[in-house]
C-alpha cells in the first residue's frame, strides 16, 4: 500500500450512501489528486458500485463474508465486492466483529482475487498474530476511543508505539492507527509514533467542511511522512 496510508471509513452515517455518499467520494478524491496521495474509502456494500463508477480513488468493502459462492444467502462475498468495483475490505473492524477463522479465510480468498485486506484489532497484543495471517495492512483502535473525538496519538500513544513493535516481528504487513482522529495535528502524532498512517470517520464524516479536513490530514500525514 502506498504511504502514508489514509483510509476513511464512510460507516454507515447518513451521507455514507446514496447522492451524499456519492459526493463525499467525489471530495476525498479531489483532495487525493491535489496532493498526489491515495485515499482509500472504505463504503457501504451497497455503495461499492455506485462510488467505484463515479471515482478513480481505491473503494473498499467495510466487511466482505469468507463464505464461498454457493447457496449462502444473505451473504456478500469477495468475488461480489470485487465484481462491484472494490480494490479490498476492512475485515473485523470493533463495529463488525468477525471469527479469527474468518479473518484467516478471508485475507486468503481477497488475496487469491488479487484484493487487499486492512484487518481492524483492538490491542497491540494480537498484531503480530494477526500479521502473520498476511493482510496488506493492520488497523489499531482502542474501541473507547472511536467516534470520541479524543485520539489515540495523544490518549493511548503507547497502543501505537506497541503495536509497530510487534509489527516488526511480521514482514510485510503496514500498522496504521485509528480511533478519534480529529486534527492535523493527531495524523501527524499517530505517524510520527511510528504508524504507516491513518484510519478515521466520524472527523470527516460529522464535518460541515470535509474537504478541509481531509486536505489538513492530508497535509500533515505527507508532512510527517517525509520527516521519517
Ligand atoms: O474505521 C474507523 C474508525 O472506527 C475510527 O472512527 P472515528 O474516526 O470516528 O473514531
Amino acid at each position: 500500500m502506498k504511504k502514508p496510508i489514509i483510509l476513511i471509513n464512510f460507516k454507515a452515517y447518513e451521507n455514507s450512501f446514496g447522492e451524499k455518499g456519492i459526493q463525499m467520494a467525489k471530495i476525498i478524491e479531489k483532495v487525493s489528486r491535489e496532493y498526489s496521495t491515495d485515499i482509500i474509502i472504505s463504503v457501504p456494500a451497497t455503495m461499492i458500485y455506485k462510488i467505484a463508477q463515479e471515482v478513480s480513488i481505491p473503494v473498499f468493502a467495510q466487511h466482505v463474508d469468507s463464505v464461498s459462492l454457493g447457496a449462502r444467502t444473505g451473504h456478500t462475498t469477495v468475488e461480489m465486492i470485487k465484481d462491484a468495483g472494490a480494490k479490498g475490505s476492512l475485515l473485523n473492524h470493533s463495529e463488525k466483529r468477525i471469527r479469527l477463522d474468518e479473518i484467516d479465510d478471508a485475507i486468503k480468498k481477497l488475496n487469491k482475487e488479487g484484493l487487499e485486506s486492512v484487518v481492524c484489532v483492538d490491542r497491540y497484543s494480537i498484531v503480530a498474530p494477526i500479521g502473520m495471517l498476511g493482510p496488506n495492512s493492520i488497523l489499531i483502535e482502542p474501541p473507547e476511543l472511536i467516534g470520541s473525538g479524543i485520539s489515540v496519538s495523544k490518549a493511548k500513544p503507547e497502543v501505537i508505539t506497541k503495536g509497530v513493535e510487534e509489527i516488526n516481528k511480521v514482514k510485510g504487513v503496514d500498522l496504521i492507527a485509528g480511533a478519534g482522529i480529529s486534527s492535523g495535528d493527531d495524523v501527524y502524532t499517530a505517524i510520527k509514533l511510528g504508524a504507516a498512517g491513518i484510519g478515521v470517520a466520524s472527523a470527516v464524516m460529522k464535518s460541515p467542511n470535509p474537504e478541509q479536513v481531509v486536505e489538513d490530514f492530508v497535509k500533515s500525514a505527507i508532512k510527517a511522512m517525509s520527516e521519517k
